[in-house]
């Protein structure tokens, strides 16, 4: 991302959002961004995952670059490159575990990969509940299963926005390890909003933001700096 700027609206009430923001994630890499609230965070994903486009500024997502794509190659580059994790499941209450990671592949007329479905679910810890239905699972399990949602097109990165937000802090936990996992394991790049410095702890380095700009960056970050330096943006 180089020398993002993002403003909405025009003229009295324009609202910059992002100020000349420039940052490279590397591949293989955890990377949480926090700040205060209204600081930019979401405007922050949603321009690095194409959701959004910069008033000025470029986005490259691995070799691609977002700012000369029509609309619909934008959106065929973020069904295929990027994975989305919320704060709410978001799964489909009528289709099974198995079924919903495999739906937007489907829907795209894309053949599974049946070893990579399974692989998937297995990292994930639903191997042996890929038949059940999201409403027999708890709130960590049913975010696990977002989780092979996002990873079943082999994304460039996977953008997660509060993925412990609902959860209690041991289930949170383990969506984290989970995370980490597939950083090291499967070489895959998260990126995740948090406004959890414990949750931030988990990640190679925090990327600070304070008023649309980039206010710092801690690697190997531990709960008690990060709380520290947020003190220091002007967050209680
Ligand atoms: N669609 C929009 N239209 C107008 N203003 C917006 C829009 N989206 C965000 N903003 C403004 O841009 C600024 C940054 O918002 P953003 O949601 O990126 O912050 P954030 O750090 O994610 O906040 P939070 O932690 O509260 O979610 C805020 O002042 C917000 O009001």
């Amino acid at each position: 991302m180089d020398a993002v700027t993002k403003t909405y609206g025009t003229g009295e009430s324009a609202v910059t959002a992002l100020r000349e923001v420039s940052i490279g994630i590397a591949r293989a890499t955890f990377t949480a961004v926090m700040g205060p609230s209204g600081s930019g965070k979401s405007t922050f994903l949603h321009c690095a995952a194409g959701l959004d486009r910069p008033t000025s500024g470029r986005v490259r997502l691995g070799d691609v670059e977002l700012a000369g794509l029509k609309e619909a190659k934008l959106t065929a580059v973020r069904r295929e490159r990027v994975g989305f994790v919320f704060q709410a499941y978001n799964l489909m209450a009528a289709l099974t575990v198995e079924q919903n990671v495999a739906l937007v592949p489907r829907l795209s007329g894309h053949e599974i990969d049946g070893a990579w479905l399974r692989e998937l679910l297995h990292r994930v810890g639903m191997g042996d509940r890929a038949d059940r239905r999201p409403s027999q699972l708890s709130g960590g399990q049913q975010q696990r299963v977002a989780i092979a949602r996002a990873l079943i097109n082999r994304p460039e990165v996977v953008l997660a926005d509060e993925p412990t937000g609902a959860l209690d802090s041991r289930t949170g936990r383990q969506v984290l390890e989970l995370f980490r996992q597939l950083v090291g394991e499967l070489g895959q790049t998260v990126l995740m909003v948090t406004h959890d410095p414990v949750a931030a702890s988990y990640a190679d380095s925090v990327v600070f933001l304070a008023d649309g700009r980039i206010a710092g960056e801690l690697r190997a970050p531990t709960a008690a700096q990060v709380s520290d330096r947020l003190t220091h943006l002007g967050e209680a």
